[in-house]
């Protein structure tokens, strides 16, 4: 109880919000008992095997369900489960007012029967990407990422023991060995080709027909950001990149967690020749600004024979008093609005 009240009294004797809000979060990560106070009055975020609830309000928008603690425990009374399964609820963060937030997935319960009781659906989480707007989208994007991690990190890797979580879902342990493992992404460098007077975007096999986005790849171990960059250019579209510049940065939860590096990347005019891998891009072409302009302006066309559009993942702005975040492929191609 000491503990608790310390890290309340550090989180609230803080001048800046933002600063007594990360030392909040952390004191939660940092120990359970403060964690399990925190969870009795948290707002809640539902999962159905990894689809986030969501409802629909009468200006017929969609937004992430508002559940509370208790609400969440009248319903697993409801649904015929015990109170247990709260305790496998997830910190995902926490709101101006130092609210704690968590995310629980309910997947071993009656998906229709919960979806009637708090009034909302079960979205895939792609799909929710597109409905959800404001801070919102990323929020669910986390929670995600960290239930899918607890759902296939049951056991350690190198005993074959079973893992065991803290309370905040931060970490998890391994019973016998006690090797802790944290929640895992893969970097990825998402770059925007320019030869000055165009930008380059490129198009899987697996894309909607018609879309195309800027070309993108995995880090390699022991690469440097730019190494990547270099290197996923030369593979993708045979060009080498002669300067480049970081943009910004996101995380992705499709279909793994990645962690998104967006840069821009410059290449002389006179080496622009494509020679694409096939292997990996179906086709890869240069667009002029106008091109993605337009392409930016009108919804991606699905019927044969039509010109090419750029993808433009759904934006996941997230504000706050001093952070402001844009997803990477929208602010490159913003950037492409400016400079026209
Ligand atoms: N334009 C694009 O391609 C966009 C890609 N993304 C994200 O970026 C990620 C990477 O883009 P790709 O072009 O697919 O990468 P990529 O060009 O590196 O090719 C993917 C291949 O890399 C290998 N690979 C190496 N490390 C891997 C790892 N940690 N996880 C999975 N595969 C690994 C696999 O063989 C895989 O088939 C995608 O998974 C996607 O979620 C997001 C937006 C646009
Ligand atoms: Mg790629």
């Amino acid at each position: 109880m000491l503990r608790v009240l310390q890290i309340v009294r550090l989180s609230s004797r803080c001048s800046s919000s933002f600063v007594s809000r990360m030392r909040f979060l952390n004191g939660l990560k940092q120990n359970d008992d403060v964690c399990s106070a925190a969870l009795q009055n948290a707002h809640m975020f539902l999962f159905h095997r990894l689809s986030p609830l969501l409802q629909r309000n009468h200006q017929g928008t969609f937004r992430t369900a508002e559940l509370r603690t208790s609400d969440v425990q009248s319903l697993l009374e409801n649904l015929g489960s015990d109170r247990t399964l709260l305790q496998e609820a997830v910190l995902i963060g926490c709101t101006e007012q130092n609210q704690a937030q968590f995310c629980l997935d309910i997947g071993g319960l009656d998906q229709m029967a919960a979806e009637e009781l708090c009034g909302g659906t079960f979205v895939d989480l792609r799909k929710s990407f597109f409905l959800l707007s404001g801070a919102e989208a990323p929020l669910v994007a986390k929670a995600q990422a960290l239930l899918r991690w607890h759902q296939t990190s049951g056991f350690c890797s190198a005993t074959g023991q079973p893992t065991h979580r803290n309370r905040a879902g931060s970490q998890r342990t391994c019973s016998s060995s006690g090797i802790i493992y944290y929640p895992k992404m893969s970097p990825v460098v998402i770059v925007l080709v320019s030869d000055g007077e165009h930008c380059l975007l490129g198009r899987q096999a697996t894309f909607p027909r018609g879309l195309y986005s800027a070309l993108a790849g995995f880090c390699d171990m022991g690469e440097t950001l730019e190494e990547t960059l270099s290197r996923e250019v030369a593979e993708e579209v045979g060009l080498e990149v002669q300067s480049f510049s970081f943009s910004s940065s996101q995380h992705w939860p499709f279909p793994q967690s990645s962690f998104m590096m967006a840069c821009h990347a410059s290449v002389s005019p006179a080496h622009a020749q494509l020679c694409v891998d096939h292997s990996e891009l179906e086709d890869a072409r240069w667009f002029s600004q106008q091109e993605v302009l337009s392409a930016l302006q009108t919804p991606p066309h699905r019927g044969g024979g039509a010109p090419p559009h750029p993808l433009a993942p759904p934006k996941t702005r997230r504000r706050s008093s001093t952070h402001h975040r844009v997803d990477p492929e929208h602010q490159i191609l913003n950037r492409l609005r400016r400079v026209h």
